[in-house]
């Protein structure tokens, strides 16, 4: 995945394309225009998925939308794990979980189940992806950041979280996968809205850059546009 580019499909509650027929096609649409992965949340969608693509998923739940709602526990982790996902990915902040494991016990107890699988951790902040980094994770996500009250929400991605995050997974002492040489992988994840931002991403540093509502969710994009003309 590295270098590439990994499409986020994710519909909300209450929304028509929220089925998982849709984000499968819609899926299967990315990979078609070059993604080298998908993002996916929920366990519906995440099957239906894995049945028509074959570019690794990165699998979550959520649970809510505020606090903790990135597949938050680790029966969720294990769940979505079962889906067939190659990643899944997790909030990876300091908060306290759901359900009252750290994030070290959490990611342990998926690798028990799962020896295979990544983890991803979804951090808002460098303090987050310091944290990850010492509970284990694979690959630290920019996901969180402006989502979590610690940093202000950005026009865009953070791009201080982003330099900061490269930073410390090129840093001694922090090293990909086990036997790996490579330094731990940054997705930056969040906010990227332009083609221009996506390849700012990966001369930053970035392994791979997730993009979801800006190819994903027409209901945005067809905002933008409708907002950008009614403005004219
Ligand atoms: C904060 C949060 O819950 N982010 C979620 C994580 O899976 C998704 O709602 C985002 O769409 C995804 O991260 C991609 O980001 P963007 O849609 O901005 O390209």
């Amino acid at each position: 995945m590295r270098g590439g580019l990994v499409v986020s499909c994710q519909a909300y509650p209450g929304e028509p394309m929220l089925d998982p027929r849709t984000m499968a096609q819609v899926a299967q649409a990315a990979v078609a225009g070059g993604a080298v992965g998908i993002r996916g949340k929920g366990l519906d969608d995440l099957r239906a998925m894995r049945e028509v693509v074959s570019v690794p998923i990165i699998g979550l739940v959520k649970v809510g939308d505020t606090g903790v709602y990135i597949t938050p526990t680790l029966a969720d982790c294990i769940a979505v794990a079962e889906t067939g996902c190659e990643i899944v990915a997790l909030d990876g902040t300091r908060r306290p979980r759901p359900d009252g494991l750290s994030l070290a016990e959490t990611v342990a107890g998926l690798r028990e189940r799962f020896p295979d699988v990544l983890v991803m951790a979804d951090c808002g902040s460098v303090g987050d992806a310091e944290a990850a980094l010492a509970a284990g994770v694979d690959i630290l996500g920019t996901t969180l950041a402006g989502y979590t009250g610690e940093r202000e929400k950005t026009d865009g991605p953070d791009w201080e979280v982003v330099d900061g995050m490269v930073a410390l997974a090129g840093s001694a002492g922090a090293r990909g996968p086990a036997g790996s040489d490579c330094p731990v992988p940054v997705f930056v994840e969040g906010r990227v809205h332009t083609t221009a931002q996506a390849a700012e991403a990966v001369r930053r540093g970035a392994w791979s850059v997730v993009v979801g509502t800006a190819i994903t969710h027409p209901t945005s994009i067809t905002r933008w546009f409708a907002e950008a003309v009614a403005a004219a």
